[in-house]
């Protein structure tokens, strides 16, 4: 099976700051990795060049074996993203913004209503499908933007710390169902966070650190590579500083 997200030798600068420097790794189907570093690691700037907002010159990032920069449109179309601030629109209802999203997709309506049906059953908001979306709270929000992100049926799914200001409840339904499509539906999963009790043991885990990968693994591996009993003490051991 082709690799879902494929990273080489990427270094991006802004001006003479290098913001990422040689970055490599790879995320397969089913996997659900977690991209952990502290403020200004590097994780937006790795973000925005994966969604190809940015260009590097240095490096490659495959999507489902599409090269972002020369095959863009077929690595892009199996890519669903959420970013850290909330795109959705306040004034449409739930069921609005996905027929929107589906259409920029080039989904046809029947086929899309049967999407949107099927993503938000799965995260107990169809009930909520005809509700504009500022009558949501945050939680709620956010499964509609996973659900959004979803419905092209993305192989790799990037997530940008999804769960800040949520409440405990709210960040846990997020976190056991994304954990629960990389498992069950073998979505490949890249969630920036910087969050520990995010992470599952059965995780693959990357530790970015002033632009570089410190670590990269499943999880008890980099915690032995550390001799860290923990994953806050293999934070420290990696960056430095307290998770
Ligand atoms: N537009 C910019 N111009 C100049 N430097 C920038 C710009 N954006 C980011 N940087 C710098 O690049 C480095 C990486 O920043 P980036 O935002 O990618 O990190 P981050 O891990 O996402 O941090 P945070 O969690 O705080 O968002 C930091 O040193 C940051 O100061």
């Amino acid at each position: 099976m082709t690799t879902a997200l494929k990273i080489d030798h990427l270094s991006y600068a802004y001006g003479k700051k290098a913001a990422l420097d040689g970055v490599g790794f790879a995320v397969e189907a089913g996997q659900c990795c977690i991209l952990l570093g502290p403020n200004g690691a590097g994780k937006s700037t790795l973000f925005a060049l994966i969604t190809h907002l940015y260009d590097s010159r240095d490096g490659r990032i495959a999507i489902a074996g599409f090269d972002v920069k020369s095959q863009s449109r077929p690595a892009l179309a199996r890519l669903g993203v959420v970013f850290q601030q909330p795109t959705l629109d306040m004034d449409l209802s739930v069921t609005q913004n996905l027929r929107y999203h589906a259409a920029l997709h080039g989904i046809g309506r029947k086929e899309a209503d049967a999407r949107i049906q099927e993503e938000l059953e799965r995260q107990g908001m169809y009930e909520r499908r005809f509700e504009k979306v500022r009558q949501l709270n945050g939680g709620h929000r956010r499964r509609v933007e996973i659900a959004r992100a979803l419905l092209h049926k993305p192989s790799l799914l990037l997530l940008d710390e999804p769960t800040v200001g949520l409440d405990v409840p709210s960040r846990k339904a997020i976190v056991d169902y994304v954990h629960h499509l990389a498992a069950e539906q073998g979505i490949a999963v890249l969630w920036a966070s910087h969050l520990i009790d995010e992470i599952y043991p059965s995780d693959r885990l990357i530790v970015l650190h002033q632009g570089k990968v410190r670590a990269q693994g499943a999880v008890p591996d980099v915690l032995q590579a550390a001799n860290a009993a923990d994953i806050a003490a293999a934070f420290r051991y990696y960056t430095g500083e307290a998770a």
